[in-house]
């Protein structure tokens, strides 16, 4: 095995987390390493947000399949990464390619050459789950990543899993004309929301002619000469020509090495971080960020995490809050949340005041001939704040981003109320019931 350079740091993934990390450390004189077994990027660029929102703004606009895919596939750089590469040289950042294992505290090994380094970060991202169920190896399967990637058009596609990835997916491949069935264990689509936006998005679904299958997993899965059955637990059955499993994905954490520095890996949980990103373990040196610590799986989150490491590492105290990190679901209408939701205020045993508004009521919805959505705000009576928020709406992820500062500030809610909103917007909706809040409290 052959020694090669110590490195200050090396950072584990070269994906949102891993890009922006890197970067900055060598942007402030670090000697540092990125290493990367696939493209660096990660799954943003070529395999998810990038090519999902695409795909969903063409679906939107009524274009073809075949222009829909020139421009998702333009968007993604057509999955090369040769810029992103070109960057990193640029900001003076090494790219290792291959596979990296942690063999000790300061090594690393990536495709059998041993590499030194100081400090490490872990930005391994997450993969898919594939539901175990009998049957589904030997059928068409795809994850989101060929489903965002290959140019095939399935004529009948069963979605297991009612998620943000499901419900995006069903909406763009149902726009093209697939014949779509959502397949979802839970009772609604959305299960981690507030109960009516997971509605707001059935409805829609349903209009464009998706099969909601809710309450029902998939008990067993079989090739027929043409396609596939799908036997699900509630006795009904779904013939299709692919399966896309969007059941949720898991941190990547093992194969890693990460046990050879004392850190305590769960296969299917993220890396445990502290405030500042750290990995607490006996090595020291250890951060992680973005999808592998499994604190908040999106981009958005990624890229604050890696914020908060790079500060750090830097030398410089940034402790991470995660009360008001926006989930958003780009379907049309768009599902938007930020902070504590309904079912998290249930475990937490906090007693939410909540006021709503029907998106209907206002002008915009009427100039834009779409009355669909609903706005709703949470508030803790005991210390009397705003503490989360959801809408289902046209665009809400613009215009909701206001109660995202709102609940991260701690803005009282009687300047809140005094808050005043061109018209005719959207985000007028929020007025009453932040006066209602306010006049509750
Ligand atoms: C279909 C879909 C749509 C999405 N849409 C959105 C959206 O619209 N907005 C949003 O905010 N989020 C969205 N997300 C979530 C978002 O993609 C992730 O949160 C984000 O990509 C996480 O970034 P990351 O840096 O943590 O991981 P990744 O981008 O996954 O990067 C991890 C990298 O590590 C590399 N790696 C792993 N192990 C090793 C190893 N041992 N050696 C070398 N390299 C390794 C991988 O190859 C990968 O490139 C979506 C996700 C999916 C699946
Ligand atoms: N716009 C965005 O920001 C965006 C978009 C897509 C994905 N993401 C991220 O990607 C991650 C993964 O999304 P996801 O939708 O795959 O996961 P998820 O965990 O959010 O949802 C998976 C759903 O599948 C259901 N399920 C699990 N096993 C099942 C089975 N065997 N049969 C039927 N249903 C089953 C679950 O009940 C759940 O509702 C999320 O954490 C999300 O943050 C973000």
């Amino acid at each position: 095995m052959s020694h090669n350079h110590h490195y200050d740091a090396v950072v584990l993934g070269g994906g949102t987390a891993g890009e922006l990390v890197a970067t900055g450390l060598a942007r402030a004189g670090r000697d540092v390493a990125l290493v990367e077994s696939r493209l660096v990027g990660g799954e943003s660029p070529y395999f998810a947000c990038v090519p999902s929102k695409s795909l969903l703004l063409s679906a939107r606009r009524g274009e073809s399949w075949e222009m829909a895919l020139a421009r998702r596939d333009a968007l993604a750089g057509n999955r090369g990464d040769d810029p992103a590469v070109a960057r990193m040289a640029e900001d003076g950042v090494t790219v290792l390619r291959g596979r990296g294992q942690v063999l000790d505290h300061g090594r690393i090994e990536v495709d059998g050459a041993v590499h030194g380094f100081g400090d490490l970060v872990v930005c391994t991202g997450s993969e898919p789950v594939i539901p175990p169920v009998e049957g589904l190896a030997d059928v068409p399967l795809w994850t989101s990543s060929e489903a965002l990637s290959v140019p095939d058009l399935p004529r009948r596609l069963v979605i297991l899993g009612g998620g943000p990835v499901g419900c995006e997916l069903a909406q763009v491949y149902a726009a093209f004309g697939s014949q779509v069935a959502v397949v979802e264990a839970s009772g609604r689509l959305l299960t981690a929301e507030a109960p009516f936006a997971g509605e707001v998005l059935a409805d829609a679904l349903r209009r464009m002619g998706v099969d909601l299958r809710l309450g029902t997993a998939v008990a067993d899965a079989e090739r027929k000469d043409v396609g596939l059955r799908l036997w699900l637990t509630d006795g009904g059955t779904l013939d299709a020509d692919r399966v896309l499993a969007a059941a949720g994905r898991r941190p990547r954490v093992e194969g890693l090495g990460l046990e050879n520095l004392g850190i305590d890996i769960t296969p299917g949980q993220g890396i445990p971080v502290d405030e500042t990103c750290r990995v607490p373990c006996g090595a020291g040196g250890v951060w992680a960020a973005g999808d592998v610590t499994g604190v908040a799986r999106t981009t958005h989150a990624a890229r604050y995490q890696a914020q908060v490491a790079l500060s750090n590492l830097l030398g410089h105290r940034r402790e991470a809050d995660y009360r008001a990190i926006p989930r958003v679901v780009y379907t049309t209408p768009t599902v938007y949340s930020v902070g504590i939701s309904p079912r998290q205020a249930e475990e937490l045993g906090i007693d939410l005041l909540t006021a709503g508004y029907d998106l209907a009521a206002t002008a915009r919805s009427a100039v834009e001939a779409d009355e669909r959505g609903r706005v709703e705000l949470y508030a803790d009576p005991t210390r009397g704040l705003l503490v989360g928020a959801a809408a289902a709406g046209l665009h809400a992820e613009e215009w909701m981003s206001e109660i995202a500062l709102a609940i991260r500030a701690e803005t009282p809610l009687s300047l809140l109320a005094d808050v005043v909103h061109a018209f005719p917007t959207h985000g007028e909706s929020v007025e009453a019931p932040l006066r209602e809040l306010a006049g509750r409290l």
